[in-house]
């Protein structure tokens, strides 16, 4: 596939890369200040968290801890199955930590509630998420990230570590795909 039949399957871009990276930095620097004088780790949920966590580490200019955990509940398709799994824990313990899960969207808000319900049971000194984006009107559990990059439609998104069907997490823009793709 050449760069420019992905071009194709993109039926409108909502944020450029140029748009993501001036976020991440805005959240940057709100992180900082919340977390002034204490350690921080930073947990990416793998897989899609990879190109938020990559630029906004690098945004923040401070130390910090970085881990990954990866859990399930899409599948390939584009709804959630409504189970989440382990597919792989923390290598930390977080106990007495302060916590900050980084994932690039909120859609039912499932995999999240999940999440920080499992992590809060491990005694942190603190859990709050990071999300670049989040869909409001999908929101079906109780999840209240404390940095949100926008709130997008309730539409299908890809790129920037967003797949479908594990293809076009490489784009560096985010999007949604032209009817075509799924047919
Ligand atoms: O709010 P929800 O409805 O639970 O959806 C959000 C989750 O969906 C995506 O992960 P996905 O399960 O697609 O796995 P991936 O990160 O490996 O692509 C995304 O990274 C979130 O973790
Ligand atoms: N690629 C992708 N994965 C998701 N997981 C939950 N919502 C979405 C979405 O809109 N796009």
């Amino acid at each position: 596939m050449d760069a420019s039949s992905v071009e194709n399957d993109l039926v409108n871009i909502l944020f450029t890369e140029e748009e993501i990276l001036e976020k991440l930095e805005e959240m940057a620097r709100r992180i900082e200040a919340d977390y002034e004088g204490k350690e921080l780790l930073v947990v990416g949920v793998l897989r899609g968290a990879i190109m938020v966590m990559a630029d906004l580490s690098r945004a923040l200019e401070r130390h910090v801890e970085t881990d990954w955990m990866a859990v399930s509940s899409y599948g390939s398709g584009t709804k959630s199955s409504g189970v989440v799994r382990i597919l792989k824990d923390l290598d930390t313990d977080i106990s007495g930590k302060h916590v900050l899960v980084v994932d690039e969207i909120i859609d039912t808000g499932l995999t999240l509630s999940w999440l920080i319900s499992n992590l809060s049971s491990r005694a942190p000194a603190s859990v709050e998420i990071a999300t670049l984006l989040r869909k409001p009107e999908a929101l079906a559990m109780p999840v209240t990230p404390k940095y949100v990059g926008w709130d997008i439609p309730n539409e299908f998104v890809v790129g920037y570590g967003l797949d479908y069907q594990e293809r076009y997490r490489n784009l560096r823009c985010i999007g949604t795909l032209a009817p075509h793709v799924y047919s």
